[in-house]
């Protein structure tokens, strides 16, 4: 698959990386004031968070530390159910300190209620989350995101991290798919 593939297999771009990486730099400038002075962590989930974290960290001023978790949603074979499995956990003890959980998309809202519940039980100073996308489903569930890039409609986007049978993560931008790929048409 080359990047021609890719482009035919679009429907419609949602949000250009050009909207991206303005709206990256001006949550990094708000973290930046809003953190400044302090130690501040920042916990990209695996995988989906990978692109939000390697732009936001770069677009930081801040001296943050960087680790990761990977989560896998199980049971009743549907992806949000809401239970969790630690597939890998931090490398860092986060008690005392200030902690930012990055992500790609909230869509139900269960991955993140579940970890901030997990990443508070260790009694870290502040727990606080940034996503680059919201969607309409997340208002289900009570979670307060301190900084969002953007509240899509309630599709399924690719792009920017975000995968459709593990592709299209690396595609610049938030699009949705051509209905062909699905096997639609
Ligand atoms: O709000 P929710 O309904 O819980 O869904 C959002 C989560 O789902 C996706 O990850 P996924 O579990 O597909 O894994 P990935 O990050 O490796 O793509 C996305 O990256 C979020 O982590
Ligand atoms: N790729 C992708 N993963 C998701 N996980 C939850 N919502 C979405 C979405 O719209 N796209
Ligand atoms: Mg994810």
């Amino acid at each position: 698959m080359d990047a021609a593939d890719m482009d035919k297999d679009l429907a419609r771009v949602l949000i250009s990386e050009d909207e991206l990486q303005a709206k990256i730099k001006e949550l990094a400038a708000r973290i930046d004031e809003d953190y400044a002075g302090q130690d501040l962590l920042i916990v990209g989930v695996l995988k989906g968070a990978v692109m939000v974290m390697a732009d936001l960290a770069r677009a930081l001023h801040l001296p943050v530390q960087m680790d990761w978790m990977a989560v896998s949603s199980y049971g009743a074979g549907t992806k949000s159910s809401g239970v969790v499995r630690v597939l890998k956990d931090l490398d860092t003890d986060i008690a005392g300190r200030h902690v930012l959980v990055v992500e790609d998309i909230i869509d139900s809202g269960l991955t993140l209620s579940w970890l901030v519940h997990n990443l508070k039980s260790r009694n870290p100073a502040s727990v606080e989350i940034c996503a680059a996308l919201r969607k309409p489903d997340a208002v289900k569930v009570p979670i307060d995101v301190k900084y969002i890039g953007f509240d899509i409609p309630n599709e399924f986007v690719i792009g920017y991290g975000l995968d459709y049978a593990e592709r299209y993560r690396n595609l610049p931008f938030i699009g949705t798919l051509a209905p062909h790929v699905y096997g639609e048409a």
